[in-house]
Formats: structure tokens, C-alpha cells, sequence
């Protein structure tokens, strides 16, 4: 399957060991096309996500489910539920499923389903698109509006017209070539900031993703192209902690002021997981507790919470055998179980939803 590359020169392609060619991004929309239901999810999430950041709706941004999916019938599951609580909480909450395929790693580890669709470092990515693919079109005909991290800078082609939010992470948000990209994306967007709590990164990244930018990439027929874009005006920052946690008032207010002198809408979606949690998943609860309190006594500008969920909760290391993996339990952060998700987000909702109110519209 996979072949060779044989070097034009002795000092090209030294330490490649082979390559296998995908099938041009039109070929696999067309087999897995998005339409009816799905596109109206997609469409309705892009709309109501921009209007949060406009300040033409209040609700507040929910981005909620799996660090990462290994199973896409256990994500099926989850989304299956999550649409039933987003429709019970619609008035307050504007509720989206995390569906994360590209996992950033620190050193290595694990990459996600795009990746590696079978855990068993043959990363199969060819597959991994397509499974990818085909969970997202059920999730979004489930009616719930879908938000990934934009990792890889190709498979935006193949995935991103069913994306309604996207993040950059931590490790990519100083990332020119990420700037770039996110610059050109159609969904709203969130930079976190880095992974040691540094704003400024964040702060940044919007600058640069708000203005026209020019890069390589693929075409739907599978060319290289030079892309033009013209800014994204739907940029917004994620603290998500660092060497110590930023989802304090302090904290928030401080990125408030950073993002007022720079000249940005002060939009702050706070990351309940991550460095704000230090990676423990009943922390997540704390933090979100804190944040809903924020809300509560006035805050203006955080417009989104993020919570790391799964249908069980806690994490688990890969078993060298994947049949062994426990089931609805996250093989990367480790997360809150549904019951707990639940549990949380109508007391969210209930406590938050006057103050969101009374915050009014443009
Ligand atoms: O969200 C997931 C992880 O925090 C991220 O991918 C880094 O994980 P790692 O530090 O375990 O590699
Ligand atoms: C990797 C993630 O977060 P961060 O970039 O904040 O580490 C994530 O949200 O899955």
C-alpha cells in the first residue's frame, strides 16, 4: 500500500519512509455527503454562535463532550443524550458537542480517530477521515451543532463545512501557520492561551487571524493552491490556565483589558478543564461553580464555558489491546460523566439565565 519515495537528489526525503496518496476532499464529501438536517444544524450553529459574540442573542456558549473520541458509537451515545439536555436548556444555554479527532500532544501519545481510527499506530488516516466524516453527519442529524480543535492544516478540507465553532489550542495558538488558517475559517473561533497561562499569545493570534493572509493549501479537487482570506471577524479567546488557573474575576477582567486595548470585542470563553482543572475532572465542576457565580455578579464578558464529558467519568491509559478499553471512559483528559454533566449544566442554566438575561442585546 504504501510506496516509496525515490529521491531526485541523495539529500531529499532522507528520513521519509513511504507514502500513501488520499482521495481529493470532493471525492469523500461527495460519498459522504452534507445536506438536509445536518446542514441546517450546521448553519443554525454558525448563526447562533455569531450572534453570542455580536451581542444580538446572550445565551452562553456551552462546548461540551469528549476530550478526545475513540468510539463513534459511544459518541453517537453521547450525542444523543447532550441534544436532549441542549433542548431542555435551550433558553439559557447555546449548547454545542465537543467532537475532537486531532489530539495536540506534548511529546507523543495517542493522536485521535483521524489519526489513528484504530489505536494500534497503523494510522489508518485515510480511514480516520472517513469515520470522522460520517460521525460528524450523524451527530450534526442528531441537531447538535458540532465544535472541533483545528489541528492538522489540511483536514479543515475534508471536515470543516460541518464544524459551527472551532478552537486553536494551546500548543498551536502561537502558531503562525494555524493564525493563518483560522483566518480563512468559516465558523467563529476560539485561541486558548498557552499551555504556560501566557494571554498575550491569545491576544495575538486574534490580531493576526482578524486580517488578510495568504498560504498553501489543498483545493477540493485535491491541487495545490494559494488561498487568500480575508480575516475572520469572529475571533475570541479561551483561558484555559496555565502554570496556575485564569478563570478567577481577576483573571478574566485582565483579559478583559487586554482585549479592550487591543481593540477586540472582550469575548472570554473559559476552559473549565485543562490548566484550570489540572487535569482532574471533579475540578472542572469548581471551576464551572466559579465561573456561573462570575456571571451572576455581572460579568459582561464571558460569553462560553468548555467542560471535558464523557459518559463515564475519569480517564483511562490505552490498553495494549484496544478491546480491553473501558467503555464511554476517555483515553485522554479525564472527564466528567454524564450524570454529573447533567447535574451541572441545569444549575447552570437555571443560575445563570436571569443574569444573561438582563445583560440584554444590541
Ligand atoms: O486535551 C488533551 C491533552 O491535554 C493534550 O492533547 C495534551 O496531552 P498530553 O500532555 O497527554 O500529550
Ligand atoms: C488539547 C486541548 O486543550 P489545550 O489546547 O488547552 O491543551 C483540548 O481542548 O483538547
Amino acid at each position: 500500500m504504501s510506496e516509496t519515495l525515490r529521491p531526485l537528489q541523495p539529500i531529499e526525503n532522507l528520513h521519509i519512509t513511504g507514502y500513501e496518496e488520499l482521495p481529493p476532499p470532493d471525492e469523500v464529501k461527495q460519498a459522504l455527503p452534507l445536506r438536509g438536517r445536518a446542514l441546517e444544524t450546521v448553519l443554525e450553529g454558525h448563526r447562533a454562535v455569531k450572534a453570542t459574540l455580536d451581542r444580538e442573542e446572550s445565551r452562553l456558549i456551552v462546548i461540551v463532550g469528549p476530550c478526545s473520541i475513540h468510539n463513534p458509537e459511544e459518541a453517537l451515545e453521547y450525542a444523543r443524550r447532550l441534544k436532549k439536555l441542549a433542548d431542555e436548556l435551550a433558553e439559557d444555554l447555546l449548547i454545542l458537542m465537543r467532537v475532537y479527532f486531532e489530539k495536540p500532544r506534548t511529546s507523543v501519545g495517542w493522536e485521535g480517530l483521524i489519526y489513528d481510527p484504530y489505536l494500534d499506530g497503523s494510522h489508518r488516516i485515510d480511514h480516520g477521515i472517513r469515520i470522522g466524516r460520517k460521525l460528524m453527519l450523524d451527530i450534526a442529524e442528531v441537531g447538535l451543532p458540532i465544535a472541533i480543535e483545528a489541528l492538522d492544516l489540511i483536514s479543515p478540507q475534508y471536515l470543516q463545512d460541518l464544524v459551527s465553532w472551532t478552537a486553536i489550542g494551546a500548543r498551536t495558538t502561537e502558531s503562525p501557520t494555524h493564525r493563518k488558517l483560522a483566518s480563512g475559517i468559516s465558523s467563529a473561533i476560539g485561541f486558548k492561551n498557552n499551555v504556560d497561562g501566557e494571554l498575550m499569545v491569545a491576544i495575538n493570534a486574534i490580531r493576526s487571524a482578524s486580517a488578510n493572509h495568504s498560504f498553501i493549501s489543498v483545493t477540493g479537487e485535491g491541487k495545490v493552491a494559494v488561498f487568500r482570506t480575508e480575516g475572520n471577524p469572529h475571533c475570541h479567546v479561551i483561558l484555559r490556565g496555565g502554570k496556575s488557573p485564569n478563570y478567577d474575576a481577576e483573571s478574566v477582567a485582565a483579559c478583559e483589558a487586554a482585549l479592550a486595548k487591543a481593540g477586540h470585542q472582550p469575548n472570554v470563553m473559559i476552559d473549565c478543564s485543562h490548566g484550570n482543572s489540572r487535569k482532574d475532572w471533579r475540578k472542572q465542576l469548581e471551576v464551572l461553580k466559579a465561573v456561573s457565580q462570575q456571571i451572576q455578579d455581572g460579568s459582561q464578558s464571558i460569553i462560553g464555558v468548555m467542560l471535558e464529558s464523557n459518559l463515564n467519568e475519569g480517564n483511562q491509559p490505552i490498553p495494549d489491546d484496544p478491546e480491553d478499553i473501558r467503555p464511554g471512559v476517555s483515553i485522554t483528559d479525564p472527564c466528567v460523566g454524564w450524570e454529573m454533566t447533567e447535574i451541572a449544566l441545569r444549575e447552570l442554566a437555571a443560575a445563570v439565565g436571569p443574569a444573561l438575561k438582563a445583560r440584554g442585546t444590541r
